[in-house]
């Protein structure tokens, strides 16, 4: 037998054939060559440029999990500069969960959303300036055009209410309108009577500059829309049932929008009774006591006060009587004033009557009969805007909607 060193020492000569000994000499023969021919410098730049390709192809793949691709979003992301939201993880080159291009775009618009309108959780905000943005606003022209393009489409109608009058099934209906893109993030974004609207505007309002209120309406679209969702040439719709009877909303609709916008209104009313025992239900749907919960002694819609509509509208009822008495007075020359019914003095006496009932009971109203003296308020919007607001009947869109919603399709074109 052979020993163990013996058949190494075969091995190791049947590895190292003459052949490959032969390729490799061949190829040292011609690399040398080369070199004598003078195009060493040649074979310098081709180990260079390997070099570099392999060093760049690693610190790619290193950065960033996802590949090339991601690399180049997360620069994109970071013009944007948040340091706050999910810009910062792709900042360190890690991928949101739901990366799809819808939810890009619905961060980016609340990144925007946060910098121009920003909320008390931002304490970087202390009040714009006149011609001086906050220090750390958004630079929207890293929007890109498309964005640019889409988010300062203001929404060109508004449904402004009234609460329980229908307003969910014309908004939807309109939805359907092959000229409207329904791109909202949600049906009541209440953007118009949100008080940091007003403190935003009324620091620029003497100052008419142009990019002031683009960027508004920027903040607006971004509030109400996904902005990937809005398509070129078609009409955008937004519904907030509080804005018919917000004095913030209509503040900013007639001092603002309406002179750069051909903005169009729709108001949806309904038989005040009605309404009221619709948003009634409603509350107590929501606030209400649930079966099989104990009762919270702190919800006043647990309670006593709550537990019929009739008890529930007590306190609105009384209130409407004594300005209705005061009104008769009134009628009867018993005070000075010498007008018979005088609906704005009522108007007064009742709005008056309930903010001193909010001061003493430290609670508001819920609005139940209130909200349904649509008088008032309509004056107000109808005198302001006789061509632009339509009012629709509730029964009459409820009998029939098809011509009810035709009509609106000739009132906005
Ligand atoms: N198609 C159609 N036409 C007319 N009315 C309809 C329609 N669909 C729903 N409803 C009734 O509208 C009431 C809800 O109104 P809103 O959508 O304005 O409510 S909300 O303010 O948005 O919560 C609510 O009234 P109540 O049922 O009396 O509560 C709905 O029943």
């Amino acid at each position: 037998m052979r020993s163990v060193q013996q058949a190494n020492a075969a091995a190791a000569r049947s590895t190292s054939s003459p052949t490959t000994a032969g390729t490799t000499t061949a190829t040292v023969g011609t690399i040398a060559g080369l070199a004598s021919a003078q195009r060493r410098w040649l074979v310098g730049l081709v180990v260079v440029a390997a070099v570099f390709f392999i060093f760049i192809v690693t610190a790619t793949s290193s950065r960033s999990p996802g590949g090339g691709q991601a690399g180049v979003q997360s620069r994109r992301w970071r013009t944007l500069g948040d340091g706050k939201l999910d810009i910062a993880s792709q900042q360190r080159g890690q991928q949101h969960p739901d990366d799809s291009r819808r939810s890009r775009g619905r961060r980016r618009g609340d990144a925007l959303q946060q910098y121009l309108f920003p909320t008390p959780s931002n304490p970087d905000f202390m009040g714009p300036k006149p011609n001086h943005l906050p220090a750390n606003a958004v630079n929207t022209s890293m929007l890109t055009p498309f964005e640019r393009q889409m988010a300062v489409q203001v929404p060109h109608f508004l449904i402004i209410g009234v609460q329980k009058c229908g307003t969910s099934a014309l908004y939807f209906s309109l939805c359907q309108h092959p000229n409207i893109t329904c791109a909202a993030k949600v049906k009541e974004p209440f953007f118009l009577s949100m008080p940091s609207s007003t403190r935003y505007l009324s620091a620029y309002a003497s100052t008419a500059v142009s990019s002031i209120r683009h960027q508004y309406h920027l903040s607006y679209a971004a509030t109400c829309f996904d902005l990937n969702a809005l398509r070129p040439g078609q009409m955008t719709m937004e519904a907030s049932t509080t804005y018919f009877e917000s004095d913030t909303a209509f503040d900013i609709i007639s001092s603002h929008l309406v002179n750069s916008h051909e903005i169009k209104l729709l108001v949806i009313l309904r038989e005040p009774v009605s309404r009221a025992y619709s948003h009634y239900q409603h509350d107590m749907r929501r606030k209400g006591p649930k079966p099989n919960q104990p009762r919270d002694p702190n919800n006043p819609f647990h309670g006593d006060k709550y537990a019929s509509f009739i008890s529930a509208t007590k306190d609105e009822l009384a209130i409407l009587r004594h300005c209705r008495e005061v009104d008769e007075l009134y009628a009867r020359n018993e005070l000075p004033h010498k007008e018979a019914f005088d609906y704005e003095a009522f108007y007064r006496c009742v709005t008056a009557t309930a903010e001193q009932y909010r001061r003493v009971n430290k609670q508001a109203l819920p609005g139940y009969l209130l909200k349904g003296l649509y008088y008032g308020r309509l004056r107000k919007w109808l005198g302001s805007f006789p061509s632009r607001l339509h009012v629709i009947v509730y029964d009459s869109f409820r009998f029939d909607p098809v011509q009810e919603l035709n009509k609106v399709a000739l009132s906005t074109n």
